[in-house]
């Protein structure tokens, strides 16, 4: 992708190799740099650093909120966006859904973090909109290709550290090591201080806790009809409500109203007063019938199904989920466990098997499982939640999980229109 560039010396910027030419540099990043003689080979302009352009992307007229964690982010980057656009400031989101500015869709979903260049384009046009925030999520990917190079946080928030991506980590230590190493420098920092496996530069940290003393630490909650709280930072003890349902969504809820604290000139009052209005993030607990009750949720990790249905117990349900191709191997057999452990009923299918075979995926699955008594395979998606709709009794609950928002179901290299939310309301005749 090219970037033009006005008032330089080249007309545009790129970070292929393939796409230089007489009027296109080659941005040098720490992922393309084994393609430095390519470029040359296409007769690049001239070849700049990254960082020796940031600032014609006006990275430092904007402030960087940068949050990374295996879950959570998605929902806490949202619920500041939602903060800071109610309080009255302008700002821009980029992650998983896509880039949002003004409360208006720029672009959709791509990488959770795009490659850097692409990143360096949505903060200027963030810029160029009067922006004056730019939240985004950070991966793990992003973190290891150093998709984020260059680049100044006002701050940096971690969610939790649990298992995922391990296909591409390796191991669980390395994962950890990854996450940590965001947090190893003098930047402002918003640390989950339950996360046991946090490790992070005490300089400038602060942090948010419901176990544990924290910087921001939650008095006391309530989980009937939504989320309510009572946050307290040192003397300061305000209560808020919110729409949100489950524990876990507690701490994004902290993390989002410490980090909006700690960004802006706001009182813990005047933040309070805003929580009530984010209304959470589509696919996420989203409700897509109240009776029959059905409930769609991105949770794709043992850890996010254990605390979505956890959030669900006092309810019998029944669990439709997969798991993704290409993807974590070692927590099929752990999303089984949890699934059959906490469901009166699981039917175990498809979830973007891309260039694995599916069959293979759910043995995976079904490895984490000893009593199988109540689980049904079924391969076909759209046949296992008609299965589900079809034995659900009066108080029972479906509940979907591991595509949220996904409009598609990946075979191969494929995208089929696939939407959880759309599936069910066609089976049940909704609207
Ligand atoms: C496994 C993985 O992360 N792959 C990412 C990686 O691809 P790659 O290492 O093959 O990169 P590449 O194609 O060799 O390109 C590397 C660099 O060299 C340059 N290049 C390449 C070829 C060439 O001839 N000349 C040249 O200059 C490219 O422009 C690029 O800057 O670098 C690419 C550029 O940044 C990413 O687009 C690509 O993401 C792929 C599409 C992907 O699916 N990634 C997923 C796994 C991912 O990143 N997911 C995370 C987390 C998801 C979540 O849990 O939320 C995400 O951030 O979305
Ligand atoms: N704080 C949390 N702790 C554990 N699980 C969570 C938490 N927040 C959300 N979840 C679960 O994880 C799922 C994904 O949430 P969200 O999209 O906010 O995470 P994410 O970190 O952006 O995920 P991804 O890395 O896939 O983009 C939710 O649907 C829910 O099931
Ligand atoms: N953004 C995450 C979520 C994947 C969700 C699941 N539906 C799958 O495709 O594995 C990832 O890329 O790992
Ligand atoms: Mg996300």
């Amino acid at each position: 992708m090219k970037i033009e560039l006005p008032d330089q010396a080249y007309k545009y910027v790129t970070e292929n190799s393939g796409e230089c030419d007489e009027e296109t540099a080659f941005v040098l990043t720490h992922q393309n740099r084994a393609y430095l003689e390519d470029a040359k080979q296409h007769n690049a302009h001239s070849i700049i650093k990254i960082e020796d352009i940031a600032e014609l992307f006006g990275v430092n007229k904007i402030k960087i909120i940068g949050i990374t964690g295996t879950n959570g982010k998605t929902t806490t980057a949202s619920a500041i966006y939602s903060f800071l656009l109610d309080l009255g400031y302008k700002a821009a989101l980029q992650g998983t859904r896509g880039l949002f500015m003004n409360d208006e869709v720029c672009e959709g979903k791509t990488l959770t973090t795009p490659s850097v260049l692409n990143t360096y384009k949505h903060i200027y046009q963030a810029v160029c909109a009067g922006c004056e925030y730019f939240i985004m999520e950070v991966s793990s990917h992003a973190l290891v290709q150093r998709r984020i190079e260059g680049l100044k946080f006002e701050l940096k928030i971690l969610t939790n550290i649990t298992q995922d991506h391990l296909d591409y980590h390796k191991t669980i230590e390395e994962y950890i090591a990854v996450k940590n190493g965001f947090f190893q420098d003098e930047s402002k920092k918003l640390i989950n201080k339950d996360e046991p496996k946090a490790a992070f530069n005490f300089k400038n940290a602060y942090t948010y806790g419901i176990e544990n003393p924290a910087t921001y630490r939650l008095m006391a909650y309530s989980l009937n009809e939504g989320s309510s709280g009572i946050i307290q930072h040192f003397q300061e003890i305000v209560p808020f409500t919110a729409s949100l349902h489950g524990f876990f969504n507690l701490y994004n809820l902290m993390a989002a109203i410490a980090a909006t604290h700690l960004i802006t000139d706001k009182t813990l009052e005047e933040i309070a007063d805003v929580v009530d209005n984010f209304a959470g993030v589509s696919g996420r607990m989203e409700q897509v019938c109240a009776a029959p009750n059905v409930i769609v949720d991105f949770a794709h990790t043992p850890d996010g199904m254990q605390q979505v249905l956890n959030a669900l117990k006092e309810k019998e349900l029944i669990v439709v989920f997969g798991a993704g191709g290409d993807r974590d191997r070692l927590k099929r057999p752990i999303m089984g466990r949890v699934a059959a452990s906490l469901a009166k009923k699981v039917i175990v299918t498809s979830d973007n098997p891309r260039h694995e075979d599916p069959e293979i995926i759910i043995d995976d699955i079904l490895e984490g499982i000893q009593d199988k008594t109540n689980i049904i395979v079924e391969l076909n998606r759209k046949k296992a939640i008609q299965m589900a709709l079809d034995m659900q009794e009066d108080e029972e609950v479906v509940v979907i999980l591991g595509k949220g928002d996904e409009a598609y179901q990946v075979i191969y290299d494929e995208k089929f229109a696939f939407d959880d939310r759309e599936v069910v309301k066609e089976l049940l005749n909704l609207s």
